[in-house]
């Protein structure tokens, strides 16, 4: 009997947004031969000349996908995945939530254009202020809840693990953080779930380093913006992006903290925000709920409030 075989296409990625964190996710979504990347951008000869010195990296780096830089929409046309990083960066002295009016308009647009060619695809969110972002692309997009997601807390659970670590002078790949709530100043890492092989940090750090800490998670944004003097990071939040992708990409149904949309979970509804979420395929399998102290819901309820406030504004 003749063996049929499958047509296997490459999954496509678009990212929209050839910047700092655009850019840089390209770069590893094709350096792990994870998918081929198309990279779209408002501005002429930048995701060209982007996409042409990636691909003469990857000649180097020994992979086969394909990566085209591009202005126009048609070419993101059919994307598994469309990561959004399109929009400003803060700079020193602004929050997150000073991009609220001009970065809605850019996502109302590249989302509109991006889903009417890909109507089948899952949407990642990067650009800022985050929470109020997914919220407004899922609105414009028209997709199930479960397809769009924001990316943050893998970022801001990174930048807890990286203190932690440092405090105790031990590998991050012992630690495990939990940070739930909006990507903002009210983020909440929750010392109590998070652990050294499974010791939780409240037994090995004084309240005072763990209060430090947790502070320094807040402003690891801030931090950064400050430091760069123009612009915000993108080493950590491009790798952050890309295990989202791959989770999508790969089906692998990780356990993820994201942006996801609450219909009473945590007793919150109708609103995007950071927390343990599983991801697949299909975008958000399931929303976890864990066991919160009266404390910590209340403060992630005080982040649910200014969330809602900024999209009350828009
Ligand atoms: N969710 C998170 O944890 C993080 C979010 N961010 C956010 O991601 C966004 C991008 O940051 P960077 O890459 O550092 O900024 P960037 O300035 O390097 O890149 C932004 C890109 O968006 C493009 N763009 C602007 N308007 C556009 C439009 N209408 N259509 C297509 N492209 C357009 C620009 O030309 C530029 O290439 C910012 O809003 C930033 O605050 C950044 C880091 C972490
Ligand atoms: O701080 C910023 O504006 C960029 C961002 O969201 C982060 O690095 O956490």
């Amino acid at each position: 009997m003749p063996t049929q075989i499958k047509d296997y296409r490459s999954p496509k990625v678009t990212v929209i947004g050839a910047g700092n964190v655009g850019g840089m996710l390209a770069q590893r979504i094709a350096k792990q031969n994870l998918a081929d990347v198309v990279l779209c951008d408002v501005v002429q000869g930048k995701p060209q000349g982007i996409a042409l010195d990636l691909a003469q990296a990857h000649t180097i780096s020994n992979h086969d996908r394909q990566i085209i830089g591009t202005n126009d929409y048609n070419d993101t046309k059919d994307s598994d995945v469309i990561v959004i990083t399109a929009g400003l960066p803060r700079k020193e002295g602004m929050s997150r939530n000073d991009l609220l009016k001009i970065n809605a308009s850019i996502i109302k647009e590249v989302v509109q254009k991006a889903i009417a060619l890909s109507p089948n695809a899952i949407l990642l969110i990067v650009t800022n202020p985050l929470d109020v972002m997914t919220y407004l692309a899922w609105q414009v997009s028209g997709l199930p809840p479960q397809r769009v997601i924001g990316m943050a807390g893998v970022l801001d659970a990174a930048r807890f693990q990286t203190f932690i670590a440092m405090e105790l002078g031990i590998s991050t790949a012992d630690i495990y953080t939990t940070v739930l709530g909006g990507h903002g100043d009210l983020m909440l890492p929750l010392p109590r779930l998070s652990t050294v092989n499974g010791v939780p940090i409240t037994e090995l750090l004084s309240e005072e380093a763990i209060a430090r800490l947790v502070e320094r998670t807040r402003n690891g944004g801030a931090e950064i913006v400050k430091l760069l003097q123009n612009g915000s990071a993108y080493f950590a939040p491009s790798a952050a992006a890309y295990v989202m992708v791959e989770a999508i990409i790969s089906d692998r149904h990780r356990i993820y903290p994201a942006a996801a949309h609450l219909t009473g979970e945590y007793g919150l509804k109708d609103i995007f925000m950071g927390v343990p979420v599983q991801i697949g395929r299909q975008g958000v399998e399931k929303v976890i709920e864990l066991k919160l102290t009266e404390d910590e819901l209340a403060a992630l309820h005080a982040s649910a409030a200014s969330i809602q406030k900024s999209i009350d504004l828009l």
